[in-house]
């Protein structure tokens, strides 16, 4: 069994609780309770490069990264950093996160805010716009063609962008088969949990212009945006430098400033 596999069965366990303690019908109206969600494609894509910083206390490969206390902080921290968007994991079992984060979260910022787990059900994006997300992730290699799809439309259809994650190119062919608008490749393969820099200017030429091009993991600091930059990328997602580091707020504006740098908006489409 992968470490995606295992990941999966442990997320469908305490999705089954989940279901178990709340109906469907309680989160539909929760959700519409909900603020209204923003756009997340108009977040990510502009003049410069954008950054996506994310809320991860640990992590299957590298295990306990950062207790985060005070996820609304650190999400405050990257907002005046100037993050784009924020990303809150809400696995629970292998990156401590929780649903409660993603709410902490979006109570304390105005930027948008990303679902990040591995949705395997229309129920799970329900839950992302009852607890405030505006984005969720939806994971091409956790999915069946035919339920990426049904994903895909059901949280266009209520308001959530979705970003499609890919690791290869047969991976791009069906996120873009599923309509997806933002696509992210992921440098590490959550088979193996491997990390290849070099798996975006691989996989990133197949992806359409008109979809926005996320590149996930793998960013130490502006050098690493910069390359991406430079293969294509309208934005970078940034996790455990950030949680590790000294100082986010600092870390994050030189990550955003490397991305507004005029030498690399040069070429960019
Ligand atoms: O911590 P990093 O290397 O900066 O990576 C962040 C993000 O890309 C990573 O957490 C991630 C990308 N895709 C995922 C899917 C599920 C869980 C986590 C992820």
């Amino acid at each position: 069994m992968s470490v995606l596999d295992e990941i999966i069965d442990g997320v469908r366990a305490d999705l089954a609780e989940r279901q178990a303690r709340v109906t469907l019908d309680e989160l539909k109206e929760r959700a519409a309770k909900a603020r209204q969600a923003k756009d997340g494609v108009a977040a990510l894509k502009g003049e410069s490069v954008t950054v996506i910083c994310e809320v991860k206390r640990s992590s299957p490969s590298k295990g306990a990264l950062a207790a985060i206390a005070d996820p609304a902080g650190l999400a405050a921290d990257y907002e005046a950093g100037g993050a784009a968007v924020i990303s809150v994991l809400t696995e629970q079992r292998r990156f401590g996160g929780s649903l409660a984060d993603l709410e902490a979260v979006r109570a304390k910022v105005d930027i948008p805010v990303l679902r990040k787990d591995f949705i395997v059900t229309a129920y799970q994006l329900w839950e992302a716009r009852a607890y405030g997300a505006d984005l969720a992730l939806l994971i091409v290699s956790a999915l069946e063609q035919e339920a990426l799809v049904s994903l895909v439309e059901r949280a266009e259809s209520i308001g959530l962008t979705p970003i499609v994650e890919v690791h290869d190119e047969d991976e791009v062919e069906r996120a873009v088969d599923a309509g997806a608008r933002i696509i992210g490749v992921n440098a590490r393969n959550l088979k193996t949990l491997e990390v290849d820099r070099d798996n975006f200017a691989r996989v990133a030429p197949e992806i359409p212009d008109h979809i926005v091009k996320i590149a996930e993991s793998g960013v130490r600091g502006p050098h690493d945006l910069i390359a991406y930059a430079n293969e294509g990328a309208d934005a970078v997602l940034v996790g455990e430098s950030l949680v590790t580091g000294r100082d986010p707020r600092t870390a994050v504006a030189d990550l955003v400033a490397a991305g507004s740098h005029p030498a690399i908006r040069h070429g960019r489409g």
